[in-house]
């Protein structure tokens, strides 16, 4: 297996003052907890800004970004570290191909990840989608599908094109409360969270070169959210939090293995089988044998009786055959003594 070269994190400090301050305050917490790296999956369809996320978190440009084709055509790894502490982020090929889930990006993504552990999973979309369609509920329901529904509770849902005006008369707060509402809820029904668990949360960004930034030179978003830092902090919730990382074995990309399932109710169907069908039978068969021993069976009458109705047919038909012999021989022999008679009538008139 390729292992991944881990450089020296040296985009941390490209970031404005105040963005690296909070940023070493959130990996030191990452270190309280005893997390020396942190893994962080970068999920979503194509062209919805996963590159650029990537990219803005590292502050270098390790994705390559594209406006005009999917550029991610396998995943990538990229690794940084700063004083001990080392990021991993894999970026990802879309996961829709042709107006379908691309169920074998899925796949490859799958043995990509053998043997990692993934701390948090960023899927990334665009706030300014107006509506969740179906091929969003079946992409959720892809990604819950191909790393188990638990991977959606290490899920933070990333909103790129956050600068963005909403329509008139609409404030932007209340663009982005539906806009996550609506993913949100789709994440909860797809990923069958229960009715009690909290919602995926939702963070918003900019990877725009263009993003607007406060005094400090930070990027802000239009409710004056520094969003880089705002990030981090929430990916670093999500990991500390209550779900587990998410180790991807190979039972976990091979599924279950199907001859091994519902192996245990094998002899309970051949016990089953014995008693329900087997017993009975045999128990049929030697009361039928109990009985014939005394009485002929039925079949054997019912021969006896074919084989003596066809001799009498046979009888009846020979006893014809001779009655009709005899007719014909009678007649015959009748015939000859009309001759014989004929003949001394003529020799009488000859003497005459
Ligand atoms: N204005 C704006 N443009 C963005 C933002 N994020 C990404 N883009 C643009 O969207 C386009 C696609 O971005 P990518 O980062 O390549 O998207 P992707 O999801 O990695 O795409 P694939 O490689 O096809 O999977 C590029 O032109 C980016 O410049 C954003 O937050 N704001």
């Amino acid at each position: 297996m390729a292992t991944t070269q881990v450089r020296e994190w040296t985009g941390l400090q490209q970031f404005p003052a105040q963005t690296q301050t909070a940023l070493h305050a959130l990996l030191g917490r990452l270190r309280l907890e005893s997390m020396e790296s942190l893994t962080v999956l970068v999920l979503g369809k194509g062209g919805v800004g996963k590159s650029s996320t990537v990219n803005s978190l590292v502050g270098e440009r390790v994705a390559v970004v594209s406006a005009f084709q999917s550029e991610t055509l396998r995943p990538i790894q990229c690794s940084r570290s700063r004083a001990g502490f080392t990021l991993n982020i894999i970026d990802t090929p879309g996961l829709v191909e042709g107006g379908c889930v691309n169920d074998q990006a899925l796949d490859i993504i799958r043995r990509f990840l053998l043997n990692k552990t993934i701390d948090a999973v960023l899927y990334v979309d665009r706030l300014d989608g107006y509506r969740v369609d179906n091929l969003d509920k079946q992409v959720i329901r892809a990604i819950a599908r191909s790393f188990g529904p638990e991977i959606w509770r290490l899920g933070l849902v990333v909103l790129t094109h956050a600068q963005l005006s909403p329509p008139d008369g609409v404030e932007y707060s209340d663009f982005v409360a539906r806009r996550s509402a609506a993913l949100t809820a789709a994440i909860r029904q797809e990923a069958g969270f229960k009715k009690s668990e909290d919602p995926v949360p939702v963070v918003l960004v900019e990877n725009s070169g263009r993003c607007n930034t406060n005094t400090d030179g930070e990027k802000i978003l239009p409710d004056s959210t520094v969003w880089l830092p705002n990030l981090v902090e929430k990916i670093v919730e999500v990991a500390t939090g209550p779900t587990k990382s998410l180790l991807i074995d190979k039972k976990l990309i091979e599924g279950p293995n199907a001859n091994q399932r519902h192996k245990i109710w094998i002899p309970l169907l051949l016990l089953a089988q014995y008693f329900i069908i087997l017993k009975p039978l045999q128990a049929r068969i030697n009361k039928d044998i109990e009985e014939e021993k005394y009485n002929r069976p039925q079949w054997e009458i019912r021969a006896e009786q074919f084989r003596r109705s066809s001799m009498l047919e046979e009888d009846r038909a020979d006893e014809q055959a001779i009655t009709d012999a005899f007719k014909q021989d009678n007649l015959d022999d009748i015939g000859d003594l009309g001759d014989q008679f004929d003949g001394l009538d003529d020799d009488d008139d000859d003497d005459l």
